[in-house]
């Protein structure tokens, strides 16, 4: 009898209003979430931790006691919370002088104190717009058995009127990590090109992720307007990616031989674990440093996010692949065609690519458990569907039915486990079922990952990373480190890395996308 093995997680705020009167609060809750993101995903890293504290809902005065902690757990880090000596100087970023690189700022730095295009310290953001009247109500985040409405405010994104570092101090560097994503290029031009217009000259990129910080790592590159001024016209990173690496310890040290004090780390949930790593480790050694993250992955598996640069691309490149997939499949006759896509946890870039294309029949998503044998498995259905249409398209995630294919406990060098191939099984199994019943039946398996992941940037991502990388400089220039830059509800915010990187984002099973998604598939349930 085939295993249903349960989705990866279980929505914390859920869980939270199942079982209020868990000892230890919310910290009681997001532990075991914890550990079981690390033992599927990370076996042998720690991840951020979390500080909720425990919450009595019974208290009149919770929600303002929830407001206070959030604040304290959103709260960005800034160069003044351990150094006393840091003065700002009026900011260098203003648009009225173009020509701020060439000057050496003898006379002056330029300001324009009368321009009104600096954010203000106090702007905020609502982090969750929906009122839930009811937890039951679709995809319903709430924090107590009522969903009674607190709102969530974080930090506004965007240059500031005063900045904590001299344009002529500034050493930045931009380091890409972890695999692939379309946009990289665009990011990094953004930064390079923005850091210019605040008057930084010594900007750097640090080769092949965080494996171009050992000693006798490749030769740093040096990065200019010039140099980045079509980069983003193809995919891939200029200045490549790895996984693994040397230890954070060996990171900050090298940092702290090549003079670096700004640091643009581009990268996923490991590369930004990494980050916060590397801003404590700055601080413990004194070191006026800021790191700033801008999240990339094209999975969209960032919490707290609207979406990730890339993902947008990664959606719309995989519709070739499913339109193939459906051409081949509806020119044969009983023909099926699958299509894997990435997505280690999360089946995001599966549920969109299936929605969009409005060609999939079947939609399979690490998140929702599924059985391929029996009367209410996918291959009966497709069965089905031959029988009733004359053909069918399979979309899975390659996170998905891991459970049906043999465990190595192989890991890649960044600690990732790496996962079987889903496609290649569902092919398989699909291929052995249909001659087992006698029905014939012409499987074709694409498996498009890499030439997703290898795309340039399409128009509405090239424009994410360009606000992105734009205000990754604007919060190191600000003095803020141990942060990311993201988007929430279409505004731009600063969030302190821990919070965005505790768990890996998943689909919700019970949230409206999933719904819809189903809705246009017409897929039941294979359980
Ligand atoms: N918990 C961690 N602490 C410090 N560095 C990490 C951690 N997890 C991953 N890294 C490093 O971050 C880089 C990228 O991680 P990886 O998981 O491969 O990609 P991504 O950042 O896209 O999730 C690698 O160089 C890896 O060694
Ligand atoms: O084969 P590689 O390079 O390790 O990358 C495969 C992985 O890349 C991803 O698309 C993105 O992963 P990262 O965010 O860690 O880069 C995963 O879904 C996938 O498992
Ligand atoms: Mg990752």
């Amino acid at each position: 009898m085939e295993s249903i093995s349960p989705p990866i997680g279980v929505k914390l705020v859920a869980s939270l209003v199942k079982k209020p009167s868990c000892a230890g609060g919310f910290s009681g809750l997001i532990a075991p979430r914890l550990r079981n993101f690390n033992r599927v995903i990370k076996s042998n890293r720690v991840f951020a931790e979390t500080k909720n504290p425990a919450i009595d809902f019974s208290d009149p005065d919770w929600t303002t006691k929830f407001q206070e902690d959030f604040e304290r757990r959103f709260n960005i880090p800034h160069l003044t919370d351990i150094f006393d000596d840091v003065d700002p100087i009026p900011s260098t970023f203003c648009l009225k002088s173009r020509s701020v690189v060439s000057e050496d700022f003898s006379g002056g730095y330029p300001s324009d104190e009368k321009w009104h295009g600096y954010i203000n310290n106090n702007d905020r953001v609502l982090l969750k717009t929906i009122h839930y009247s009811s937890p039951t109500s679709a995809g319903a985040e709430c924090i107590d058995p009522s969903c009674t409405w607190v709102e969530q405010w974080v930090h506004r994104a965007g240059p500031r009127e005063k900045i904590y570092f001299k344009p002529e101090d500034v050493k930045a560097a931009i380091v890409t990590c972890g695999g692939l994503c379309p946009g990289l290029n665009d990011v990094i031009r953004q930064i390079v090109i923005t850091l210019e217009i605040y008057g930084v000259k010594k900007i750097i990129g640090i080769p092949f992720g965080y494996r171009g910080f050992f000693k006798e790592g490749i030769h740093e590159m040096q990065l200019s307007r010039k140099v980045v001024q079509n980069i983003h016209l193809a995919g891939g990173s200029l200045l490549g990616v790895s996984r693994g690496g040397p230890n954070v310890s060996d990171i900050v040290s090298n940092m702290e031989e090549r003079g670096i004090n700004m640091l643009f780390v581009l990268g996923g949930n490991g590369t930004h674990a990494g980050a916060n790593a590397i801003h404590n480790e700055c601080r413990k050694r004194r070191m006026k440093v800021a790191v700033v993250g801008v999240p990339k992955t094209i999975d969209n598996d960032i919490l707290l996010m609207d979406k990730t640069f890339g993902f947008d691309t990664a959606v719309e490149e995989a519709q070739r692949a499913i339109n193939s997939a459906y051409i081949e499949a509806h020119s044969a006759y009983h023909g099926i065609g699958i299509v894997k896509l990435m997505g280690r946890s999360s089946g995001f870039i599966a549920m969109h690519a299936s929605l969009a294309s409005g060609q999939v029949d079947v939609c399979l998503i690490p998140e929702v458990p599924f059985r391929l044998h029996g009367p209410h498995g996918v291959l009966n259905y497709l069965k089905f569907l031959l029988e009733t249409k004359g053909s069918a398209v399979v979309c899975v995630a390659e996170g998905a039915g891991q459970n049906f294919l043999e465990k190595t406990n192989a890991t890649d060098p960044s600690g990732n486990i790496i996962l079987g191939d889903i496609g290649v099984h569902i092919q398989q199994e699909s291929k052995k079922y249909f001659k087992e019943i006698g029905l014939p039946a012409d499987v074709k398996y694409i498996d498009p990952t890499y030439m997703i992941r290898a795309c340039r940037a399409n128009a509405a991502d090239g424009i994410l990373c360009a606000v992105l990388g734009q205000n990754a400089v604007h919060g190191a220039f600000a003095g803020y480190g141990g942060i990311t830059v993201g988007i929430c509800n279409t505004h731009y915010v600063y969030l302190p890395i821990p919070e965005v990187i505790s768990y890996p984002k998943e689909v919700d099973p019970n949230s409206r996308m999933w719904h819809r998604c189903l809705t246009s598939t017409g897929q039941p349930d294979f359980v």
